[in-house]
């Protein structure tokens, strides 16, 4: 600690270093005042108890009373702190750990005559091989304007280009949503802007639908940019026109979003496409105050043999210079070296600039936001209290909306929209669902579809869950093992259906906060169908069970692509010549399915239990 008693001068930064201070302070303590707590997540039973001049057994026997059983040292989550404290007749504000960690930036606006304009920052998102890397390389390569010393080099997450016309553009050079959306669901806002690529030779695709529910969900404006127009068979106006079935309008056809046609082989037109995201730019009216402590977002960051950690970071305000202290999320360090895009040293950068950096003490995460410190043993002080935390937390994950979530947060009467992720077997299917679930809209919330597509459940289907707190609802899909993972690494909730109008009859239960505890499927074994015989007009299958047990009197699906082909029951279930019960994890088994021979090598059998789920709450 130390720093805020030298000198008497109430200075702006001794300021925010003794507010800086008293953050901390409480932070470190958390705050009973009152019959308020002020608190981060995760505090255990014993130090809820002390907070509330309480003894941890009457804490343990509340939560008792509540059902949830708990250890004196256990880290209680924020329902249940709410929940034990109001029966102490305590209210709780919670504040998070950047909150409690956090300076007062945000506090401190900028007054509108220290505000200057900025370059904006621009993502590019597309479908696979619609263009994206190609115009990021053309734009990188050509856009070295005069009096722009040597060419960029450096593929460092993110470049700027000065245009033709003079002014300044930083695209972020990670393409595809995915890094985009990684760096939402961590809360970052880092672009201004987003370029759709759409191949004027294909068509609107799954990951170009997502990339535009992905850019909606974030509020960001949309230049789309038709791609491969040289190309013999490109149909510009095909692609137009599909977009104008998905309500978005471009101008040429009467509507607000621009667009233009280009190749990102050739060139042509880019500098045009240029023109018009300066022209979203300008409507957009991006400023910031160069002449203030640094803060922005970091890109990337790796570690390099020879010379530790490398960071780019995007300065999102004020200037960074070479020797400034700076902390992100629990990483702290005085910064020995900078570089542009370019590969050359640069002393100072500001708004919009990214720049690759030497210095922290560890690798911060894509999308943690970053901060600049005056004082290296405050900033010091700090990134080690929020490690600290990040231990704590680390067995913990954000928790999202869950269906059972949905009567308790309407409950507490500030819930206003619920976003839900659809994705069927079918469009048909898919259609008729998210129509439905949207007319369950009432005054109080509004049901909000912020992605619907046909197929499995991606992994990025998951992320934007994250990034738009959504809850994940599959029609005759399921998610594929890698979405499942993040899914349960996120706390997202992911609802499987075979009958549209189960899907409806719950979600509305849930609404009115009247869930009734219900007969939900568990599946309990992933089995692959490896090799196929036809034996008496039956088809059977030889396996390998990839994970759990398949009994012999499982109810099971049968899965292609992620998509359940069949329900039923299984005829017979074999290991070698035998008949057996159950068969589990890491065996091979013979199977045939009752009724139903059209069993392919891929398919997945996956076997499942009734069971009688009960709300939580
Ligand atoms: N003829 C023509 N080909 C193009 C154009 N733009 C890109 N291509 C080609 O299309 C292919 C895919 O381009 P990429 O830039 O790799 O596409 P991408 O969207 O970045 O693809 P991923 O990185 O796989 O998502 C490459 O073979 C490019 O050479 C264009 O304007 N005209």
């Amino acid at each position: 600690m130390g720093g805020n008693t030298r000198g008497g001068k109430s200075t702006k930064a001794s300021r925010r270093r003794d507010k800086r201070h008293e953050m901390a302070e409480r932070e470190a303590q958390n705050m009973a005042d009152g019959n308020k707590l002020q608190v981060t997540e995760f505090l255990s039973v014993s130090e809820l108890a002390n907070l509330m001049d309480v003894s941890f057994a009457e804490v343990i026997s509340k939560c008792m009373g509540l059902g949830i059983m708990v250890s004196i040292n256990q880290r209680l989550d924020a329902e249940v702190i709410e929940l034990v404290a109001g029966e102490f007749g305590y209210e709780v504000e919670f504040i998070g750990i950047d909150d409690a960690t956090d300076d007062d930036e945000d506090e401190i606006e900028d007054a509108p005559e220290d505000l200057e304009p900025r370059a904006p920052i621009v993502t590019i998102m597309g479908h696979v091989d619609h263009g994206k890397t190609s115009l990021l390389d053309y734009i990188r390569n050509a856009n070295v304007v005069a009096g722009e010393a040597g060419g960029i080099t450096q593929h460092i997450g993110a470049y700027q280009v000065t245009t033709a016309s003079g002014k300044k553009v930083t695209f972020l050079d990670t393409p595809g949503h995915e890094a985009f959306t990684a760096m939402r669901a961590r809360g970052a806002k880092v672009a201004d802007i987003a370029v759709i690529v759409i191949a004027a030779d294909d068509a609107i695709m799954p990951q170009t639908r997502e990339a535009i529910s992905h850019s909606q969900a974030a509020g960001l404006p949309m230049v789309f940019a038709i791609n491969k127009v040289d190309k013999d068979g490109a149909n510009p106006e095909k692609i137009k026109e599909q977009l104008a079935g998905m309500n978005l309008l471009v101008e040429d056809w009467g509507g607000k979003f621009q667009s233009q046609e280009i190749s990102a082989k050739s060139g042509m037109n880019i500098d045009i496409l240029l023109e018009k995201i300066l022209l979203e730019a300008e409507l957009l009216d991006l400023k910031a105050n160069p002449n203030r402590e640094a803060s922005g977002t970091v890109i990337e960051a790796t570690l390099d043999k020879g010379r530790g950690y490398v960071t780019t970071v995007l300065v999102q305000n004020g200037s960074l210079s070479q020797g400034d202290t700076i902390v992100s999320g629990a990483h702290f360090g005085k910064i020995k070296a900078m570089f542009n895009e370019r590969g050359q040293r640069v002393e100072k950068v500001g708004p919009s600039a990214p720049v690759q950096l030497l210095g922290l003490n560890g690798a911060p995460q894509a999308g943690e936001k970053f901060r600049m410190y005056e004082d290296e043993s405050e900033a010091k002080d700090l990134a080690n209290r929020r490690a600290q935390i990040v231990r704590e937390q680390g067995i913990r994950t954000k928790k999202h909306i869950t269906l059972d979530e949905i009567g308790r947060r309407l409950a507490l009467g500030n819930f206003k929209q619920l976003n839900l992720i659809i994705k069927g077997d079918v469009d048909g299917s898919v259609e008729a669902l998210s129509d439905s679930l949207q007319k369950l809209s009432t005054e109080e919330i509004v049901v909000s579809v912020v992605l619907k597509g046909v197929g499995q459940i991606t992994e990025s289907d998951v992320l934007l869950a994250t990034a738009s707190d959504a809850l994940v609802i599959g029609f005759q899909v399921r998610p594929s093992l890698n979405a499942a993972r993040l899914a349960e690494k996120e706390n997202i909730e992911i609802r499987t259906y075979s009958i549209i109008y189960d899907a409806i009859d719950e979600l509305k239960s849930a609404m009115e906060g009247m869930l009734e505890p219900k007969i939900e499927k568990k599946v309990t074994a992933n089995v692959e169908i490896r090799e196929t015989y036809k034996f008496d007009k039956a088809t059977v299958a030889g396996c390998f069970v990839l994970d759990g047990k398949l009994f012999r009197n499982s109810r099971i699906n049968l899965v292609r692509d992620g998509i359940v082909v069949h329900t039923g029951e299984l005829q017979s279930l074999k290991r070698y010549k035998d008949d057996v019960k159950e068969v589990v994890s890491g065996m091979e088994c013979g199977l045939s399915i009752k009724n139903y021979s059209d069993l392919k090598v891929g398919d997945i059998v996956e076997g499942f239990e009734e069971v009688e789920v009960k709300r939580t709450l």
